[in-house]
């Protein structure tokens, strides 16, 4: 159960590299009704060395778990926070008011991926991951049914009523935790 005491929400955004996270979660941060800080898991590990290295052959980072986890904890606690990860399963249950996962279709995902530069084997993982909906399954299985979203992020229409549903949301969960709007 997520700490009732926060007097801002928790939400984390999550889906496979490249299906809309960190666009979904600058658009919110810049249209919420209350500040909330929007949190690229990916990069604050970049930036504070929270790694135990780098993997070539993946250009990938192998996260340091208990230091993120460490680091994050008193910034979580204060609430307001958007979490910006492709993967969720490692957040404590009690951090989240809700978990956004993001779907996209798989072709438009390899076409993004590629823009991105990614190597072949990686974007085929991802692109592999997404079809087998594992973030989706990873949510359900970490975070209670009713604060998991699947929404699906292939255009733009798809992100602006994203944003709207997620503010929407936000103002319930204030007006819910006696907080003005
Ligand atoms: N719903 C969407 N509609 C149009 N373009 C999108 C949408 N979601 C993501 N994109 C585009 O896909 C690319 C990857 O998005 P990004 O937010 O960086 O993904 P992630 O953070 O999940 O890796 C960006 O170029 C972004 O503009």
């Amino acid at each position: 159960m997520a700490s009732p005491s926060r007097q801002a929400p928790v939400i984390i955004i999550t889906g496979t590299p490249g299906t809309g996270k960190s666009t979904h979660a600058q658009m919110l941060a810049d249209e919420s009704p209350i500040p909330l800080k929007h949190i690229n898991v990916g990069e604050w590990v970049k930036e504070r060395g929270l790694y135990e290295d780098f993997d070539q052959e993946w250009q990938s980072y192998t996260v340091d778990e208990d230091k993120l986890l460490d680091e994050l904890e008193p910034v979580v606690a204060e609430g307001g926070i958007i979490l910006d990860w492709h993967t969720c399963e490692i957040f404590p249950e009690r951090w989240a008011d809700l978990v956004v996962v993001l779907r996209c279709d798989h072709t438009r995902l390899w076409e993004r991926l590629e823009k991105r530069g990614y190597p072949l084997k990686k974007i085929e993982e991802n692109n592999e991951a997404e079809i087998m909906q594992v973030v989706l399954e990873e949510a359900r299985s970490s975070y209670p049914a009713e604060i998991v979203v699947e929404l699906k992020s292939e255009g733009t229409e798809d992100l602006e009523a994203n944003v709207e549903r997620m503010v929407e949301w936000i103002t319930l969960w204030r007006k819910d935790h006696g907080e003005e709007v």
